[in-house]
């Protein structure tokens, strides 16, 4: 049992909250000017004013005392969406699109999300782990301790659990959470172009079944858009995933608004991803039905679109998360302290809800709020000391990262 206490720290944490925070609440955050945790065990002890949580405290109790000068101490990031497992980075396509390609123009040629494919197809397991391994421990230097995966660089059965395999080895050798999300519906492979419903229908019968039986995965997701899965084939597959006990989510209205968050507020999904343009009327819907907007503004920052309208969804009750999207196409960050900064200055979130959106809602989104996205007795010590004295500094000193130390359960990792 390793006893360890941080004090002298500007605690901020989002309030505890038996549900995911949305509109007036979506920034509720409480603050302790100078405080102090109690780490026993990787769990959080005590936390609170120093002087209550160092009262009754016998020094022989306490194995490592760290004063924490001051600087502010916020839960670890949680990250609800990532492609953070692929095999080679697409430098050449980023090239093409800030020199005017479309994103989707990429990908119907038979590049983007599909030149990834094959690269995964041709990687070995364990080339596939490094690059992963590397790309998951430059996220956690930036403060998440928490990661959701998806694979969807496969597409066929046999690549897809090997995605899924790789994913699961960095849940297990890494000191990150990992949430596994099943994506084999992430494009349509050239070879059913002239044919998706035959490719949907291998989906649905035969690689949910064969990933529902691997037994990695928790959740499945859809990209729901213009020229990928349409609005009908997306309803299919994740009724079928939620058939082989897969929990749903879906990538909806990325680029064109084709329903897809009105279809997660049909199927309450946990979360709904993107929503750039999704209507005024379905967003109503997902308040409605209390899907998460798990919002993703480096990938608008990188597609040079127009941010989601986090403003509207707050004002319409639904509970925001943000996600780095980190994936080699259309966004490549693994920096949830740059999402925050563009949270706060291009989608005009307030430092509190960003601090929200990007740790206990997001956990939310992850069905891991019991375990991570607060810091609360009981819950793992997971969080980051800051070079600031408030989570603003995270907007403020754009372009670095503020992350100064990160612990998970306790430990100091990075
Ligand atoms: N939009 C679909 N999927 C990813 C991009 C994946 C890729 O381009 O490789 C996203 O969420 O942005
Ligand atoms: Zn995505």
């Amino acid at each position: 049992m390793i006893t360890s206490l941080f004090r002298n720290a500007a605690i901020y944490t989002p309030a505890s909250s038996q549900t995911p925070l949305s509109g007036d609440s979506q920034g509720k955050v409480d603050s302790i000017a100078r405080g102090a945790l109690l780490c026993r065990n990787g769990l959080i002890e005590k936390i609170g004013e120093e002087h209550a949580v160092i009262k009754d405290l016998s020094l022989y109790d306490v194995d490592i005392e760290i004063d924490c000068e001051g600087c502010c101490l916020i839960p670890g990031f949680v990250d609800p969406h990532t492609h953070i497992c692929f095999a080679a980075r697409r430098e050449r396509e980023f090239s093409q699109r800030i020199a005017g390609t479309p994103y989707l123009d990429i990908l119907r040629a038979g590049g983007g999300i599909l030149s990834s494919v094959r690269a995964v197809k041709e990687a070995s397991e364990e080339e596939l782990f490094q690059t992963t391994l590397e790309n998951v421990l430059s996220a956690l230097s930036f403060g998440t301790t928490t990661i959701e995966i998806k694979s969807g660089y496969g597409l066929d059965t046999e690549t897809e659990l090997k995605m899924l395999r790789v994913i699961d080895r960095i849940r297990r050798e890494t000191p990150l959470d990992v949430a596994i999300t099943f994506m084999g519906a992430h494009a349509v492979p050239h070879e059913y172009k002239e044919d998706p419903d035959t490719f949907v229908s291998i989906l649905t019968d035969e690689m949910i079944p064969a990933v529902a039986k691997q037994g990695i995965a928790r959740f499945c997701d859809v990209f729901c858009e213009e020229g990928v899965f349409t609005l009908q084939q997306s309803r299919k597959i994740l009724q079928s995933a939620q058939k082989h006990g897969l929990k749903p989510r879906i990538h909806a209205d990325e680029v064109y608004d084709t329903g897809g968050a009105g279809l997660a507020a049909e199927l309450q999904t946990v979360s709904a991803e993107h929503l750039l343009a999704a209507s005024e009327r379905n967003l109503k819907a997902m308040a409605e039905a209390k899907v998460i907007a798990n919002l993703l503004p480096a990938t608008a920052y990188s597609l040079r679109k127009p941010y989601a309208p986090a403003r509207r969804m707050i004002e319409l009750n639904v509970p925001v998360a943000l996600a780095t999207d980190c994936n080699p196409g259309s966004c490549f960050t693994e920096s949830m302290p740059f999402v925050f900064g563009l949270a706060v200055m291009n989608m005009n979130m307030t430092v509190q809800e960003a601090l929200v959106a990007s740790t206990i809602n997001a956990a939310w989104a992850l069905e891991m709020q019991h375990s991570v996205g607060s810091l609360e007795v009981g819950k793992q010590a997971d969080f980051l000391l800051l070079d600031g004295d408030s989570p603003a500094i995270l907007a403020y000193h754009a372009g670095v990262s503020p992350v100064v130390s990160v612990y998970k359960k306790g430990v100091l990792v990075a």
